[in-house]
């Protein structure tokens, strides 16, 4: 985005929102309902709010306070905790990005599915063949130099917001107040279990909905007047927020928990189905291909920016900053998608799902957002860019810990299965760590990061064994 045409609020907000809405809220409906009753979503959204505005605002005030980190959130980590740490940060956000776009296939064509039953629930093999089409047309358009007019983000923004309230429009006049109350705590049914288990089973889904949060800060060097950069957060943020409790909280008026959680998805369609019929599924569908379309391109960008900036400060090793003559960091692309490729030909055997696929990449940035959150928070303990002005510190610093305890929170909510799976996925970084430090010529871990890295090895072993022993699962 190079245009120097200043934005205003409306714009901005717009462009917050578009960052975070892809394709998880058009399965918002069935993917909470597997874990929780009416009950539970709502306290887990009580929470997810305040979680989410906090690492809103702790995102927007590193951007104003440490302006000079601006390669992308690993820079938070690297600074605050070393080198391993700020790898490892760049690392799993990475990952996070392409299997999250791994999972999107799946969802496209799953989608796809309602119309052409071959495609089943997108992890069919005629459905892989087709994702792999996509994503090496895709690849190939990218290595041309195709890039995103934040003009068509707009419009792209607008076109998947309109489905989404007419849905809630719809939903609404449909609502039924006694299939919302009906086994409200889900204490009748035997898998969802208690209260608290189920605020825990759905939190990585709320994660998943807002993940692009991150990236929103960005867009204050765009604003025309800086104040307006904080305002558009928290008016894009709640717009989100709004779109994703009602869109949640209404479907649960129109069907049966039991009913949702057995949906196919997108799921959205199936409740506008009941509400009004055939065009309902394709109302939705239409609005979640234009989204997608949207956000795989974006996040194949993302993708291969992550690793080409972070190989051009050295914290990755140096053949992921090589770019084409277009200027596309070429290898940077083809490890992302290549990965993409092997993912999904391993969800094809797995018969992983949409949700398996989005959990893991969910579990994947969970680090990242809590080495953010510690940075912001030790720079507030510290102190040093507060110079003079005790409120804004005391404020950073009850952001930071709300953060900080929601990030903690969140890894504990994920639990012990993704842990592992995470420190899995994490090991294997070591050996691109060890490159870039080899062609700096220093030495490759300190005596704490060889401790930590032998934690993860631990995890990844534990991980190893047990989708071995068939007790983890993708
Ligand atoms: N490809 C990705 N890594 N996407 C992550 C963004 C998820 C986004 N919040 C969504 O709901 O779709």
């Amino acid at each position: 985005m190079q245009s120097t045409h200043k934005l205003k609020i409306g714009a901005l907000s717009a462009l917050v929102v578009g960052s975070m809405v892809g394709g998880g809220i058009f399965s918002l409906p069935q993917n909470m309902a597997v874990s929780a009753s009416a009950g539970a979503i709502l306290i887990g959204w009580g929470i997810t709010g305040v979680g989410m505005l906090a690492l809103a605002f702790l995102f927007q005030s590193l951007a104003i306070r440490k302006p000079e980190l601006d390669g992308g959130i690993y820079v938070y980590a690297k600074a605050g905790f070393g080198d391993y740490m700020g790898f490892s940060s760049a690392w799993g956000y990475w990952i996070s990005a392409w299997l999250g776009n791994v999972s999107y296939f799946v969802l496209l064509f799953s989608t796809l599915g309602f119309f052409f039953p071959v495609f089943g629930d997108g992890n069919t093999l005629a459905a892989i063949i087709g994702s792999s089409v996509l994503l090496w047309g895709v690849h190939f358009l990218v290595l041309q130099g195709i890039r995103e007019a934040a003009f068509i983000n707009l419009i792209t923004t607008i076109a998947k917001i309109v489905p989404l309230i007419l849905f809630i429009i719809i939903t609404a006049v449909a609502f039924q107040a006694d299939i919302f109350t009906q086994d409200f705590w889900g204490d009748t049914s035997l898998e969802l279990g208690s209260v608290a288990d189920q605020v825990r089973n759905m939190m990585l889904v709320t994660v998943w909905v807002f993940i692009g949060i991150e990236g929103a800060s960005i867009y204050s060097a765009r604003a025309e007047r800086r104040r307006d950069v904080g305002r558009a957060t928290v008016v894009g943020f709640l717009g989100v927020l709004l779109l994703l409790v009602l869109v949640n909280v209404l479907s649960m008026g129109v069907m049966t928990q039991a009913e949702l959680a057995g949906l196919s998805n997108p799921s959205m369609a199936g409740v506008l189905e009941r509400a009004v019929g055939r065009w309902g599924v394709v109302l939705i569908s239409i609005g979640l291909i234009i989204s997608l379309t949207g956000a795989l391109l974006s996040w194949t960008l993302l993708c291969a920016e992550i690793l080409y900036v972070s190989a051009r400060d050295h914290t990755m090793p140096a053949l992921l900053r090589k770019e084409n003559r277009k200027q596309v960091p070429a290898n940077a692309l083809w490890l992302s998608n290549g990965l993409i490729q092997i993912f999904l030909i391993i969800t094809l055997f797995n018969e992983a799902t949409y949700l398996n696929l989005f959990y893991l990449a969910t579990a994947m940035i969970l680090l990242p957002y809590f080495w953010s959150a510690a940075y912001a928070l030790m720079l507030s303990l510290r102190g040093e860019t507060y110079e003079g002005k005790p409120y804004e510190r005391q404020r950073d610093m009850f952001i930071a810990l709300v953060a900080t305890l929601y990030a903690i929170w969140l890894i504990y909510a994920g639990g012990a299965q993704y842990v592992l799976l995470s420190a899995l996925l994490y090991a294997p970084g070591a050996l691109l760590f060890a490159k870039a430090k080899r062609e700096q010529g220093v030495a490759v871990f300190t005596y704490i990061e060889k401790l930590i890295f032998l934690g993860v090895l631990l995890g990844a072993a534990m991980a190893i064994y047990g989708l071995y022993a068939g007790l983890l699962t993708l």
